[in-house]
């Protein structure tokens, strides 16, 4: 799992894509170990009334390869947040296979995957959605809580977290004391919290101005690159899309760019633009917390 030292990059220690397993560029085409998920032929149908269905989703191949950062693009009502539920084990296809890290998805019961889930899976949302009566530092700990993470690893890990959002003098507040992109910054830590190789983020930008969403955009970059994060982006933003290193096309449930089943693998795209911001929007950790850095 990753280690949250942090290393500037280009210094010596600087994850590299691909660093924490074989260097992507040199995976042969198909490797399994690169792929992180792979969704086959996935089917998704809604009862409407009591006697038929719609089908939101006929058919859809998807897959992440770890390292990637995939912007998922597609008018209103085209099945991006439909597929992100399936993607993120909150919904259940009808048909078709997901394998997660080589693990058949399908065949897990509810317990399991909620449990795979707050392990391999981090959420952000447009609506940030964090507990309002808690504090910033306690919203954070909530994920490690369910994790069975004991109060002082998951305390320190917490404020490391929050620390490294630049957050460190507003653990303190509430959700309703902070701003928009204070709240997505703690939403954005809470992600990290049972320390996730998928960050799913959904309009994270979306309620923000233009400013506080490109400094979010700009730790989406970072932690994709320096923490090896495998990000999957949903966007109605076609600029914040095109910096990605991949874009995924929807219409009508279908993706129709982006997805090519048939291309052979060959690696990694290389690492996303750089952040408009020449400094590093994600502040050095003041020290590693002991023995904090696990789920
Ligand atoms: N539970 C449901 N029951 C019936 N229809 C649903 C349900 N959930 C979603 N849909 C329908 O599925 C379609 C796709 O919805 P979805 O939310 O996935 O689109 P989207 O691309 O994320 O849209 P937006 O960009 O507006 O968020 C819509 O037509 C929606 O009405």
């Amino acid at each position: 799992m990753t280690s949250y030292e942090y290393n500037p990059p280009g210094q010596p220690g600087a994850w590299l894509p691909g660093q924490s397993g074989a260097d992507p560029t040199l995976a042969l085409p198909g490797a399994a170990s690169n792929r992180l998920l792979d969704m086959r032929g996935i089917v998704k149908s809604f009862n409407v009334g009591t006697e038929s269905h719609i089908t939101i989703l006929p058919g859809v191949n998807f897959h992440v390869d770890r390292g990637e950062f995939v912007s998922v693009v597609g008018a209103s009502g085209s099945g991006k947040t439909t597929l992100m539920n399936i993607i993120g084990l909150l919904d259940r296809a009808n048909q078709g296979s997901y394998t997660f890290d080589g693990e058949d998805i399908m065949q897990l019961d509810d317990d399991d995957l909620a449990f795979y889930r707050s392990q391999n899976i981090g959420f952000i949302f447009q609506s940030f959605n964090l507990i309002g009566r808690i504090s910033a530092l306690k919203n954070v700990e909530m994920p490690m809580m369910y994790a069975g993470i004991n109060v002082k690893e998951r305390r320190e890990r917490a404020e490391h977290l929050l620390e490294q959002m630049g957050m460190a003098d507003r653990m303190m507040h509430n959700p309703v004391q902070l701003s928009g992109g204070q709240k997505q910054r703690v939403a954005i830590a809470r992600a990290l919290a049972n320390d996730p190789p998928l960050l799913l983020a959904d309009e994270p930008t979306g309620a923000l101005d233009s400013q506080t969403g490109r400094m979010v955009m700009d730790l989406f970059h970072q932690l994709n690159r320096e923490q090896n994060k495998t990000i999957v982006f949903i966007t109605h933003n076609s600029e914040l899309a095109a910096e990605t290193t991949r874009v995924v096309t929807m219409v009508d449930g279908r993706i129709v760019s982006g997805e090519d089943a048939a291309t052979p693998y060959l690696g990694a795209p290389a690492a996303g633009p750089v952040a408009t911001s020449p400094t590093s929007v994600l502040a050095p950790p003041a020290a590693t917390p002991q023995g904090g850095g696990q789920a």
